[in-house]
């Protein structure tokens, strides 16, 4: 099976042609090829084939096999992926995700890839899951929730995946490793949930660490970064536009007027190589 391997600010990925490889456990695959000691290593495994409703289809698998309905640095990744490989030669592209339609654009400098720019859709604020205050309507921002005895107060945002953001004052100092997973399968997220701890900067810059579902610690997140910033706007704490600082780099989002997140950053090809399965 031919792979090509990429990235984005370090969270990488194994992408496939879906035309082109006949998959038939997409779960097992996924498992297989991203064991970092027994196969090529990565969080997520990447299938991108052509789209009906959209110029390409993309599915993303985690590195545990569970399937996630976006990823956003796997977006940037696809767009240079099918333009460099002549499958297509538009440089906005419409890509069809279990989250809908997500339209990246690739952007040139004197005819050199400066940045990929993504219109990663609009954000939904989840609603409540158990009784809060009895108004139905109640969204979950910056909620209370005890784990291990002590209590967190979650923002959960969905970018058509779910995160839930906690503000801290020393990002740094946050176990990761232990409080990650426990957040991640916590019961007041049915759908387990990707995990992001920000600190702000100041108005226009937060620094964040993210525990992923479904694949652990990652050097970055791109709908991780976009539902930071909606979290950062509703709780006060910066304005509609800002530098998210990831363990791999740094992510620049916007928020629009129009309600649609924007989301820019790099894509990296690392090396091509074949499977033997
Ligand atoms: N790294 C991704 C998100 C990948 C999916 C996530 N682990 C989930 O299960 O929702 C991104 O860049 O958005």
């Amino acid at each position: 099976m031919e792979f090509s391997k990429w990235h984005g600010l370090g969270n990488d990925f194994i992408l496939v042609n879906g035309s082109k490889e006949t998959i038939s456990n997409y779960q097992q695959l996924a498992t297989q090829l991203c064991n970092r000691h027994f196969g090529v290593g990565a969080d997520g495994l990447v299938i991108v084939s052509p789209g009906d409703s959209a110029d390409f289809n993309m599915r993303i698998f985690n590195s545990d096999g569970s399937e996630a309905d976006m990823c956003g640095n796997a977006t940037r990744c696809v767009a240079r992926y099918v333009y460099e490989n002549g499958m297509t030669d538009k440089t906005t592209i419409t890509l069809s995700t279990l989250a809908g339609i997500i339209t990246p654009e690739l952007l040139f400098r004197d005819a050199v890839l400066e940045t990929v720019k993504v219109d990663m859709g609009e954000p939904r604020l989840t609603r409540k899951k158990i009784p809060m205050t009895g108004n139905p309507d109640e969204q979950v921002i910056n909620i209370p929730i005890t784990v291990n005895n002590s209590v967190y107060n979650v923002t959960a945002v969905s970018m058509g995946n779910p995160h839930c953001i906690i503000f801290v004052d020393d990002v740094e100092s946050i176990n990761l490793t232990v409080i990650g997973p426990l957040l991640e399968t916590h019961s007041f997220f049915p759908r387990k949930t990707n995990v992001e701890f920000v600190q702000v900067i100041d108005r226009n810059t937060v620094r964040m660490r993210v525990w992923e579902r479904g694949a652990g610690i990652t050097q970055a997140c791109g709908t991780g970064a976009c539902a930071t910033l909606v979290a950062s706007v509703l709780n006060g704490h910066t304005e509609r536009q800002a530098v998210i600082k990831l363990d791999g780099g740094d992510l620049y989002v916007e928020w629009g007027a129009d309600n649609h997140l924007s989301m820019s950053g790099p894509a990296v090809e690392v090396f091509r190589g074949k499977f033997l399965l």
